[in-house]
């Protein structure tokens, strides 16, 4: 396993006298317009400073990451690349060069236009073609039939952006980071893979590893997997407290096992859960899994995956640059996917900033937001909406259908809890509403939802887009216990 941080961009020299013109055409469309960097600027503003500083290093990566964008450098490094040997050189052989050279760029001239067609922005080189459709499945990668039927059965048409790309970058045996917006089918795109690779059931050991950051979605995600691989007798397991006491998980035999990373690393250590056969590893939600907390027990989980042809993925709809870097120090030759601009919202997800003045304001505010609301409430009676009170607990990953609103009663910490709390709406195609309260101790961090907001076409008051960037801060609002039924007193 390598140790150097830079091999995702590595060998992505480019020749730009050669391709001029396409410089000039893919010029318009730099990498930072890709990209909305306000979560990794967040974490370089400099302590005890307001300004936003970008290194070098930064600065360098980007211009390497802004070559290597879809299709010229892979042509330029590919190892198929047409290299002019000395035999090669007779006219039969220069002939035959030609046709291949013709047919290689019109087979990149058509993944560019469908990844264009899709907003999917690749890096890497040799990055597998996009799927047209799901039909690609089985004519290029001999999919069983029993996947496409469950795709069919779940009312899946089409692939999603996601889909079309990370499927078969995973399929190609590439590791892979991707971020796609919340609600966009990511949960598909790395099971669809593994499913296909380990084609036939465990007969000793885990075949596969998905980590996610909270039980409800390691359970939501197990739910999916069993879901997709109906008709096929995989072992799909979710590392529970009681599978941990009933089973001597050194003989576990299991196709995928899906897990929260305490859990998993404390399974490892405890009760000697062997990862060494693990030829497939899923970090979900992969920037809340490297935060600080969490990071000790995805070491434990990354090391006991000793499997050196192991293909690792990391998912999530933020990816903050220090994660990227921290990832690549594990990660081998893997191609990066970004679906639309890297950490924006999703784009079905209207939303709003309502000022409530004061912690106080913030109730009536609420209360306001439903009696205003006629047809929520009639909704709500007819038992088409409901109201879910959450903590941030379930703003990740959670798939629940109905929400079609989702306030933020209190201001969040970051633009990706932000951008994963408005995303429980909006999903799969469906248009979806968000709401943000914000009191007079939130003004100095509005700047930085307001952002979020604008980069995903909402309308932000230009006063609040005028405001300074500031650093977030974790500022929890002090209050007393409150009550949702409204005081006699008080109408
Ligand atoms: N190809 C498809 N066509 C239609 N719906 C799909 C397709 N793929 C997945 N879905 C549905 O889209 C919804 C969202 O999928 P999923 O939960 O995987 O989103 P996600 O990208 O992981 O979101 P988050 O970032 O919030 O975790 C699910 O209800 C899923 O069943």
């Amino acid at each position: 396993m390598e140790k150097t941080a830079s091999f995702l961009f590595a060998g992505t020299s480019f020749n730009k006298k050669k391709y001029a013109d396409e410089i000039t055409r893919f010029k318009e469309k730099k990498e930072t317009e890709n990209e909305v960097d306000y979560l990794s600027s967040f974490e370089r503003v400099n302590p005890g400073s307001e300004e936003v500083t970008v290194s070098k290093k930064k600065r360098k990566r980007k211009q390497a990451a802004s070559e290597a964008v879809e299709g010229f450098n892979v042509f330029k490094s590919s190892k198929k690349a047409l290299v002019i040997s000395e035999e090669n050189k007779t006219d039969e052989g220069e002939d035959n060069l030609s046709k291949e050279k013709k047919k290689i760029n019109l087979k990149l001239e058509a993944d560019s236009i469908l990844r264009k067609q899709y907003n999917i922005h690749v890096s890497g080189n040799n990055v597998a073609s996009p799927l047209k459709s799901f039909g690609d499945l089985s004519s290029v990668y001999g999919c069983e039939s029993y996947l496409l039927h469950n795709f069919a059965e779940l009312g899946f048409k089409e692939p999603t952006p996601i889909q079309r790309q990370a499927i078969p970058v995973l399929l190609s045996g590439r590791e892979c980071f991707a971020c796609a917006p919340t609600g966009s089918g990511k949960t598909l795109a790395f099971v669809s893979p593994m499913l296909m690779k380990l084609k036939h059931a465990s007969t000793e050991g885990v075949r596969a590893v998905i980590l996610c950051p909270t039980r409800e979605l390691a359970a939501q995600t197990t739910r999916e997997c069993k879901k997709l691989a109906e008709g096929n007798k995989f072992y799909i397991k979710l590392l529970t407290k009681k599978l941990i006491r009933s089973t001597d998980l050194t003989k576990l035999r299991c196709d995928i096992l899906i897990s929260t990373p305490l859990r998993l690393s404390s399974a490892i250590k405890k009760r000697k859960l062997d990862l060494s056969r693990v030829e497939y590893l899923v970090l979900d939600e992969s920037d809340k899994l490297f935060e600080l907390g969490l990071i000790k027990q995805i070491d434990s989980v990354v090391k006991a995956c000793s499997n050196p042809s192991i293909i690792r993925s990391l998912f999530s709809a933020t990816l903050p640059d220090s994660v990227e870097e921290l990832a690549r120090t594990i990660m081998h030759d893997a191609v990066r996917v970004i679906i639309g601009r890297k950490n924006t919202a999703s784009e079905s997800v209207n939303q709003k900033l309502v000022f409530a003045g004061t912690e106080e304001g913030k109730l009536l505010a609420l209360r306001q937001s439903f009696q205003e609301r006629e047809n929520v409430v009639n909704d709500f009676r007819a038992g088409k909406t409901w109201v879910l009170i959450a903590t941030d607990v379930i703003a990740r990953g959670m798939d629940f259908k109905g929400v079609n609103c989702v306030i933020n009663y209190d201001f969040p910490d970051s633009a990706a809890a932000y951008i994963h709390r408005i995303g429980r709406s909006g999903r799969a195609g469906r248009t979806g509403e968000a709401i943000t309260f914000y009191t007079e101790d939130d003004v100095p961090f509005l700047r930085n939802i307001a952002n979020v907001m604008a980069a995903s076409g909402c309308e932000v008051p230009s006063w609040i887009m005028a405001l300074r960037k500031l650093r977030w801060k974790k500022h929890r609002p002090k209050r007393e216990s409150i009550l949702t039924i409204p005081d006699v007193a008080e109408e």
